[in-house]
This record gives structure tokens, sequence and C-alpha cells, in this order.
């Protein structure tokens, strides 16, 4: 077992933190305080264990206490109740930029944080050349790390921590920085540290990402474990709730007609706290196209009062049934708060769905998922029209070949 985590416990002074809060927390909290004074336990009764190669995800909404928990984990702080094991080296990808000292430049610190995680200068040293081509980031190794963009830094923390040799990997929210190819990069290396048997824990807001990247996964509210199990479950659970809070926070509202023309019944095809409002929707071309035609969806929105990092969603579902065919969202890699009126695009270069009706559903989502702002659920009809009739939603340009007499490849 490479992480054992029994009962663990931890408690903070209410309402203060060590450090000024984030824009985030500023944001979220605006016009209220969050907590009264008194201390609070942002972590309690959490017990669970990870094996060698086995990879468990860890979600839940903002202040759920999945920071501290690797933070814990990975030596940072004192736990007040209960205990951490951990077997092997501890590769750490906590807070952006932490760990670093902006004074030193890139390969000072590259050496510093190697030694730290238990290498020799020599190991560091044969290490160099590969860490600066993961991070890509070698024309500026030299410079100072506070010259460095908050993507550089991450690149380069990420690639330290994973040329480093872990035993253990603790990942917080990274995959949502950096562009997607970076992103790749990280998964693929992930998976290989995972295949060589390094246990992982990797801290995400998405569902998609703990569905699609973990073992198994828990949900932590308040700092309690609600849920824990295969991640489709734990996930599915945790959609539930965002479900329910988003119907609890849909106020009642006349129908109206958007000014794309649809009509928008509250509870029926829209739902969500209208803090952030979506004002029109339009798809080029204008809802009808052929499998493999690309298709740029417009999303016009308003905003009562600035929201930190919202997240946008569009999927396509299947019209008889309501199949999701496709789910994308923004990350939060920008931080970026909505303080304004706006336009979402979403281009897609080519959408190989089958002939047939579907709907392009949009949202707008708290940060955390924990409820929708504004979400239009079987609105906005696509039509897709020729291409091979057949099961199934998918049509790729596709070709047969029938080779005969040749030994099998
Ligand atoms: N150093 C600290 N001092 C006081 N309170 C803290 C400190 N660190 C975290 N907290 C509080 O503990 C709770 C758990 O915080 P934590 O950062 O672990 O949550 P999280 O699930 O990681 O949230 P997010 O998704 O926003 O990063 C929050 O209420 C937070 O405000």
């Amino acid at each position: 077992m490479s992480v054992s985590v029994q009962n663990l416990g931890k408690r903070f002074r209410g309402g203060r933190r060590d450090r000024p809060p984030t824009l985030k927390e500023r944001l979220l909290t605006w016009g209220h305080s969050r907590r009264s004074p008194g201390d609070f336990w942002a972590l309690r009764h959490v017990s669970f264990e990870v094996a060698d190669g086995e990879m468990l995800g860890i979600i839940g909404q903002n202040g759920a206490g999945k920071s501290t928990l690797l933070q814990l984990i990975g030596g940072v702080g004192r736990a007040d109740e209960g205990r951490v094991r951990t077997q092997g080296k501890v590769g750490a990808l906590l807070d952006l930029g932490a760990g670093f000292s902006p004074d030193l430049t890139g390969r000072e610190n590259l050496f510093v944080m190697g030694i730290a995680a238990g290498l020799t200068r020599r190991q560091v040293a044969a290490r160099v050349d590969r860490i600066l081509a993961f991070a890509e980031i070698e024309q500026a190794i030299d410079n100072p790390v506070r010259t460095y963009s908050s993507g550089m830094q991450m690149r380069l923390g990420f690639a330290i921590a994973v040329h480093t040799d872990p035993q253990v990997l603790l990942v917080d929210e990274f995959l949502s920085v950096g562009d997607l190819a970076f992103q790749s990069k990280c998964l693929e290396r992930i998976r290989a540290l995972k295949s060589d048997g390094c246990a992982i824990l990797l801290v995400s807001h998405s569902p998609e990402q703990i569905a699609g990247l973990c073992d198994r996964a828990i949900w932590l509210r308040q700092g309690e474990v609600v849920s824990e199990g295969p991640p489709e479950m734990v996930t599915q659970r945790y959609r539930e709730e965002m479900r329910q809070e988003t119907k609890r926070r849909t106020p009642q509202r006349a129908p109206e007609r958007s000014a794309s023309g649809a009509m928008l019944e509250m509870e029926h095809n829209r739902f969500g706290s209208l803090e952030a409002e979506i004002l029109e929707v339009r798809l080029h071309p204008c809802g009808s196209l052929e499998p493999g035609e690309a298709l740029r969806i417009e999303i016009g929105f308003r905003v009562d009062r600035p929201l930190p990092s919202p997240r946008f969603n569009v999927s396509i579902s299947r019209a008889a049934d309501g199949f999701i065919c496709l789910d994308l969202s923004t990350g939060h890699a920008s931080e970026q708060a909505l303080i304004d009126n706006g336009t979402a695009v979403l281009s897609l270069q080519r959408l190989d769905l089958a002939s047939g009706a579907y709907f392009v559903n949009v949202g707008i989502f708290r940060t955390d998922w924990r409820y929708a702002y504004d979400y239009h659920w079987h609105v906005y009809p696509l039509q897709i029209t020729g291409g091979s009739a057949g099961e199934g939603v998918l049509a790729p340009p596709f070709a047969w070949q029938l080779e005969q007499g040749a030994p099998p490849r």
C-alpha cells in the first residue's frame, strides 16, 4: 500500500487563513462572510488507501478540503487527528509555483527541488536536459523564476515532479492548466508513472476527468467523505447533487422568448440561479449540417456581478432519448472572472455525427460545478442530414478494404 490515510482530521481557526484570500475566494464571499469565527474542521474522519499503480480521484466543491488533504499527505502541515502513511518518494504538484524560490533561476530551482526530492546532484544534472525539454522552457532556464508566466512555472514544476522517480504523485487541479498539447503530454507521463507502479492522487473539480482517468474516487464535502468507490458511481452522485442544488436555486419566472427566438421555461428547459444569464445562442451554420462539417456555437451572456471563473459547457444530445454524444467544458485555467457581458465561442472543426435530430445544450456553471448559473436543455435544435445510414451516433469518414491471400499483419 503506497498511501494509507486513517481517520485524518485537520482543524483551522475560523475566518482566518495564514495567507491573504485569493481573488477567487474574495469573489466567492462577495458581500458576506463565509464563516463565523471559531475553529472548524477542514477535514474530519477521512480514511482511505491507495495501492501501487492505482489512481485515486478526489472530487468536491470549493473549500471541501481537497487541497488540505493533499498537503497533509505531502507532508505540509500537521494533522490534528489520525495519521497518514506514505511509502516511497512523494512528488507533489500542489499550488501553482509553490516550492519555487522566485529570485533563483529556473535551473537553480530545478537543482534545489530535485535534491529535495531525494536525487543526488549528479542525478539531477543527468536529467536536466530531459526536464527542460519536457517543460519546453530551455530559453528561459537561466532567468529568475519570478519572470516566468504561471504557465511556465506550471510546466517546470510538473517536469521536475515527474522526473524525480516519485512513488506517490499528488496532483492538484494541474491538468486544467496549460494548453491541450501540454496537458496530453502530462497525461501520458502520468500514465507511464502509473504503469511503473506509482500511486497517484488526482484532485479535480471535473467529474469527466475523474471518471475518465481514475481507478477509484472519493467525494469530499465539508471535509468528510460522502462517497467512495468506482469513479463513475462517485461522479454520478456528485452530479446528482449538482442537479438538486441547481433546482433549488432556480427561480420562478414567466416563460420568455430568447433573442435567438427560442422559448425558455424555467424548470422545463431552463435551470439555474441566473446569476449569469445566457441571452442568446447562435449556431453557424444555422442548425443544419452534414456529417464532418464545422460547427461554431456562440453563447451571448450577461452577468449582474463578477463571478469567479465560471465554466461554460456545451453538450450535444440526441433528440429522441437525450443520449449525450458530446460534452465539452472550459477549464478554469485562466482563473478569469466574468465581470461583464460577452460572448463565449466554441468552434468544432468537424462534427462527425450520424444523420438525425439533435439538440445543442449550453450552460454556465459555478467553477466547482456546484450548481448551474444558467442551463438551457433541449432548446437549440441541430439537424444532421445526409451521410450513411446505420446504427450509432458517429459518422466519421471511412473506407473499407479487403485483402486476401496475404499473410496476416
Ligand atoms: N491555512 C488555512 N487557514 C485557515 N483556513 C484554511 C487554510 N487552508 C484552508 N483553509 C480552509 O479549509 C477549508 C478547506 O480548504 P481547501 O483549500 O482544502 O479546500 P479545497 O477543496 O481544496 O477547495 P478549492 O477547490 O477551492 O481549492 C476551506 O474552508 C478553507 O477556507
